[in-house]
C-alpha cells in the first residue's frame, strides 16, 4: 500500500453529516471504529438545516393562523391571526444557527475528524478534500439530494426550497412550481401569511402517491384557504417582467394551451435529484442511477466496502428522515461487524412499507404502507374501512370541516396493509397504525385499544369497526 506524505487512514470515512451520515458515523464512532466524515457544505445535513426541522416551524404557525380562522367565533373572538414573516424568519433561524456547532461537537466528542468541502475520489478507497488525501477501509456515501432546477428559459429568476427559509420577504403572489410535499407545505404557509398563491402540477392533481380521494379534499380545503392550482400544467419558462415575473405553463401533453401567470416570486418544488458533480465516482467505480445502485445491503454495485444510505442510495425506502436512519442502523451493523467490533445491532427497524409519512399541510395529510390500488392488486380479501369524521365531535370541536380516512386490511390475517388520513388527528393516527404494522398488531387488536378520552386515540378504534 503507498501512502502519500499528508494521507490518514481510517476504518470508516462518511460523506454528508445529514440524518443519514451522521447517525453511521456517531455509532460506529463509539463501537470503536476510527472514523473521519466528510462535509461538503456547512455541516447539520437537510433535514436540521432547510428541511424537516425548520419546515415544522413554519408549519406550526400556517396551522396556528388556521385554526384561529376556522375557530373564530366559536373557540376563540374571530380576529384573524396574522404571519410577521421576520419574526417567524428569525424565530426559525434560531433552531438552524446552533446546528453546525452542535454537530462539530458532537463529532469531536466521539473521537471523529470532520473535513470540509468537496471531496473527490481518487481510487476506491481514498478521497482527496483541500489538500488532504484520506484513506478508508470502508466508506460510506451519504450524500443526500438537492432540489432539481431544470434547465429552462429564465430558471434563474426562482428560488428554491434552500432559498425559502431566508426569504426577505413573503409578500404578493407566489407561484410554486410542482405540487408535492415541498410545494403544498410552502403553499400552506404563505396563504395563511396573506399572499395570493398558486400550484402548478403536471399531474392531474397534486401529492401523487397519497390516497387521490383525500388528495381531492385537501385540494378543495386548500382552495377554500385561498391556493389555485393548475394541475396537467408544466412549467414551461419564466421571464422578468419589470418588477415582476410572468411564468408560461403548458400542457403535460399538447403546446397549444400555453397559459400565463404574473408573480412576485417563483419557487421551486419539483423534486430532489442525488449531484454526484465533482466527486470522480467514476473512480471508485460506482454507478449512479436515479441514486447509488446498492445491492440488499446497501453496499454499491460494482464495489464491496463502498455503502450508500439515505436519500442518496437508490432503495425502496421513501426519502424521508426516519428512512434514512433505518438505513444508516443497518449500515452500522455492518460496518461494525466487517471491522470486527462489537456488531451495533440496528435500534431502527422497518420496512419501506413501514414508513409513515406526514404532509404538514394545516390541515395534515398522512400515509402510510400501500395505496388501496396497490393492496387491490396484491390482496383478493382486501377490506377498506373508508369515511368522512368531518361530523365527528373531535373534528368539530376544533371548527374542521375536512377530515376524512382510509384504512386497508388483509381481512383473512387481519393485517393492517396500509392507512390515509386528512384532518386533525392524522399525525396521531399514522403513529398509532406504524405500531401496529411495525409490531404486528392486527386490526380487531387494535379495534379492542383503549385509549385517554377525548384524543384523537380514541377515534381509532371505530374507525376499524
Ligand atoms: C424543505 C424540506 C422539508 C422536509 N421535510 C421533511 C419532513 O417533515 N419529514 C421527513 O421525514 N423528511 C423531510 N424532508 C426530507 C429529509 O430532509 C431527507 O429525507 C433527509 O434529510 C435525508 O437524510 P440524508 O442524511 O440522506 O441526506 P441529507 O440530510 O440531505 O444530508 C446529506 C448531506 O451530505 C452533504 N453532501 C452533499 N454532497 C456531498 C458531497 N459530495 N460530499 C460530502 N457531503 C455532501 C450535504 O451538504 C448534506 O449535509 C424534507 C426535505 C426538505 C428539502
Ligand atoms: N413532510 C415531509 O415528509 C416532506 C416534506 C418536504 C419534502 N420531503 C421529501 O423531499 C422530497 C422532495 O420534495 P418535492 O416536493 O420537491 O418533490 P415531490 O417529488 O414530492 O414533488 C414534485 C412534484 O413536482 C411535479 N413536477 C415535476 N416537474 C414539474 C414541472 N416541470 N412542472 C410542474 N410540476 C412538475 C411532480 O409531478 C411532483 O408532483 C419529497 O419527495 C420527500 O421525499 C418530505
Amino acid at each position: 500500500m503507498t501512502h502519500t506524505p499528508n494521507e490518514s487512514s481510517y476504518d470508516l470515512i462518511v460523506l454528508g453529516t445529514g440524518p443519514a451520515g451522521g447517525t453511521v458515523a456517531r455509532r460506529c464512532a463509539r463501537a470503536g471504529a476510527r472514523v473521519a466524515v466528510i462535509e461538503s457544505r456547512v455541516p447539520g445535513g437537510t433535514c436540521a438545516l432547510r428541511g424537516c426541522n425548520p419546515k415544522k416551524v413554519l408549519a406550526l404557525a400556517a396551522e396556528l393562523v388556521d385554526w384561529t380562522d376556522i375557530a373564530g367565533g366559536k373557540l376563540i373572538a374571530s380576529d384573524p391571526a396574522t404571519i410577521d414573516w421576520n419574526q417567524l424568519r428569525d424565530f426559525t433561524s434560531r433552531f438552524t444557527e446552533e446546528v453546525p456547532d452542535s454537530t462539530r461537537e458532537g463529532f469531536a466528542e466521539d473521537g471523529i475528524d470532520l473535513f470540509v468541502g468537496p471531496p473527490t475520489f481518487l481510487d476506491p478507497h481514498r478521497l482527496r478534500v483541500g489538500d488532504s488525501v484520506l484513506r478508508g477501509e470502508r466508506i460510506c456515501l451519504a450524500i443526500g439530494a438537492q432540489p432539481v432546477v431544470p434547465d429552462l428559459p429564465g430558471i434563474e429568476h426562482a428560488v428554491t426550497s434552500d432559498d425559502f427559509f431566508d426569504l426577505p420577504t413573503l409578500a404578493g403572489k407566489i407561484v410554486f412550481a410542482g405540487g408535492g410535499y415541498i410545494s403544498m407545505e410552502f403553499a400552506h404557509l404563505a396563504t395563511r401569511a396573506g399572499c395570493e398563491v398558486d400550484v402548478i402540477e403536471s399531474n392531474p392533481r397534486p401529492l401523487d402517491g397519497f390516497e387521490p380521494e383525500l388528495v381531492d379534499a385537501l385540494v378543495e380545503r386548500s382552495q377554500r384557504a385561498g391556493i389555485s392550482f393548475h394541475t396537467d400544467r408544466d412549467l414551461k419558462s419564466i421571464e422578468k417582467a419589470g418588477e415582476r415575473y410572468r411564468v408560461t405553463m403548458g400542457t403535460s401533453h399538447t403546446e397549444a394551451h400555453d397559459a400565463t401567470l404574473e408573480c412576485d416570486r417563483v419557487v421551486l418544488g419539483l423534486g430532489r435529484a442525488v449531484d454526484v458533480d465533482g466527486l470522480g465516482i467514476e473512480s471508485a467505480g460506482l454507478t449512479k442511477d436515479r441514486g447509488f445502485v446498492v445491492d440488499d445491503h446497501l453496499v454499491c454495485v460494482g464495489t464491496d466496502h463502498i455503502f450508500a444510505v439515505g436519500d442518496c442510495a437508490q432503495t425502496s425506502m421513501p426519502h424521508l428522515t426516519m428512512a434514512a436512519n433505518v438505513e444508516a442502523d443497518r449500515v452500522v451493523a455492518a460496518v461494525t461487524r466487517a471491522l470486527g467490533l462489537e456488531a451495533a445491532e440496528p435500534r431502527l427497524v422497518a420496512t419501506s412499507n413501514q414508513v409513515p409519512s406526514v404532509v404538514f399541510t394545516a390541515p395534515n395529510l398522512s400515509r402510510i404502507g400501500l395505496s388501496e390500488q396497490d393492496a387491490r392488486e396484491r390482496y383478493a380479501d382486501l377490506r377498506v374501512e373508508e369515511g368522512d369524521r368531518s361530523s365527528w365531535g373531535t373534528v368539530k370541536k376544533r371548527g374542521e370541516t375536512h377530515a376524512r380516512y382510509k384504512i386497508l386490511i388483509a381481512d383473512d390475517s387481519d393485517e393492517i396493509v396500509g392507512a390515509h388520513f386528512l384532518g386533525p388527528g392524522a399525525s396521531e393516527f399514522i403513529n398509532l397504525i406504524a405500531l401496529a404494522m411495525q409490531h404486528g398488531i392486527g386490526a380487531s387488536d387494535l379495534a379492542k385499544t383503549v385509549f385517554a378520552f377525548p384524543t384523537f386515540g380514541t377515534d381509532l378504534p371505530k374507525l376499524l369497526r
